[in-house]
């Protein structure tokens, strides 16, 4: 069983992941990691706390000479704006002059709406919104990037690989017919301002963003995982919390901001007649079972079913908006505007790279479940001879 848990504040010294249930043998150094964390930061419209702070990474356990070794495994990144920090965030009480002379750390009375500002004071019991922002803020995805590595690493083992890119930013959207983008596409994306396949949407994306940016408004936008070379069968139909989809979308939904997801086709499929709704089975020139087309995203029955997974998460527009919202100073329970000091304008591209590793953690889980193995070549083993048992062409259904 793969499990993990994150630890950390937004302006604490580090963020701390730690994953059980990894096999033996995964090739995994912290260059790896590192590389993920800074795709994070990449993105046209995030704001300037992403060009200064800095993402240090140790690997602080489970993991020689560049291969996991069977137990858990521990991952730091460290926040190197954290000696700014150190008063108003450290663990251990601190003296009151001391505090009174930090001004960051004025007490955040007015709460943002579509943050978790006021409902997580009312819940906590907390005056102000400082200890609620610093949880509930989405520098913890950092954590789950690196996290995210680990499993990409072992599904990488079995020879499946996935990528993030943007489909939309505010209204401006990738052409509804763009095809599949194919993996050996992911140095385009990387070099792309917003992640996106397509140049003319992407220039088009910028200037949205621009145009948000000089309004001091905010924007959401949607992001596409793709997940390529799954085996079949991953998840189940037998049980709901077991299906693959309702488990891709709960670790989809858990990222900070992402307000939909949807299963290859979604919604559109939701208009269509059957007959023009679902992948037609048919042998291809090799023999082969296969499907004429993917708009099931590649899970039929909470299953997948060997063809790419697509999924899709919608975003909304920024919380902390420049033109501030309306709100109630706590203080004095007086009207006021939303607490603002800086913010991304766009961080759709971010949440990409993010939806990537939790799509990435909830597929390797499902790998170790069906394959098992305290070692890769023991997984890869399982997975090979399931992949031999099964019918996959028509000579094995004895129709050859
Ligand atoms: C990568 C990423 C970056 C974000 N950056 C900001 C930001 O700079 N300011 C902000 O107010 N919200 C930001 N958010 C969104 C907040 O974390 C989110 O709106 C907040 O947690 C409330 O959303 P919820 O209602 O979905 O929990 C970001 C989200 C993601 C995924
Ligand atoms: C730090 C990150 O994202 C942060 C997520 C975030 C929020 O409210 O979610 C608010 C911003 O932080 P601050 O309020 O300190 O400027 C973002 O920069 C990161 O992604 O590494």
């Amino acid at each position: 069983m793969l499990r993990w848990l994150t630890a950390g504040e937004s302006h604490g010294p580090a963020l701390v992941g730690i994953i059980e249930g990894v096999p033996a043998g995964v090739e995994l150094t912290s260059a790896l990691v590192q590389e993920a964390l800074s795709r994070r930061r990449l993105g046209y419209g995030r704001g300037a706390r992403m060009k200064f702070e800095q993402d240090v990474v140790t690997i602080l356990g489970g993991v020689r000479h560049g291969l996991t070794q069977g137990g858990p495994i521990a991952i730091q990144v460290a926040n190197s704006e954290w000696p700014k920090w150190e008063q108003i965030m450290s663990a251990d009480p601190v003296a009151a002059e001391v505090l009174a002379s930090q001004a960051r750390n004025a007490p955040l009375t007015r709460p943002r709406p579509g943050h978790a500002d006021f409902t997580g004071m009312q819940k906590y019991g907390f005056d102000e919104a400082r200890p609620v922002l610093e949880r509930a803020s989405a520098r913890e995805t950092a954590t789950r990037v690196a996290l995210g590595v680990v499993a990409a690493q072992i599904l990488a083992a079995v020879g499946v690989e996935l990528l993030s890119h943007t489909v939309q930013i505010a209204g401006v959207a990738c052409p509804v017919d763009a095809a599949i983008p194919v993996f050996s596409d992911v140095a385009a994306l990387d070099a792309d301002p917003l992640r996106c396949f397509d140049p003319t949407t992407s220039a088009a994306m910028v200037a949205e963003v621009d145009a948000a940016h000089k309004e001091g408004e905010t924007l959401g936008g949607v992001v596409e995982v793709l997940a390529y070379g799954l085996p079949p069968g991953l998840g189940s139909y037998v049980h709901w919390d077991r299906r693959l989809d309702s488990r891709l979308a709960g670790a989809l939904m858990g990222i900070q901001a992402i307000k939909a997801v949807e299963i290859g086709d979604g919604f559109a499929t939701a208009a269509r007649r059957g007959s023009v709704a679902h992948d037609e089975i048919v042998r291809d020139d090799r023999g082969r079972i296969t499907r004429t087309s993917n708009r099931a995203g590649g899970i039929e029955g909470g299953m997948s079913i060997g063809d790419v997974v697509r999924v899709r998460a919608a975003m909304k527009p920024i919380a902390t908006v420049p033109r501030a919202l309306a709100t109630i100073d706590i203080a004095t329970g007086e009207p006021a505007k939303a607490h603002h000091q800086r913010s991304d304008v766009c961080a759709v591209p971010a949440a990409g790279v993010v939806a990537e590793a939790m799509t990435a953690l909830v597929l390797a889980e499902a790998l170790m479940e069906k394959f098992g193995g305290d070692s890769m070549t023991e997984t890869k083993r399982n997975m090979d001879s399931y992949l031999a048992a099964i019918p996959t062409n028509l000579d094995t259904l004895g129709h050859g």
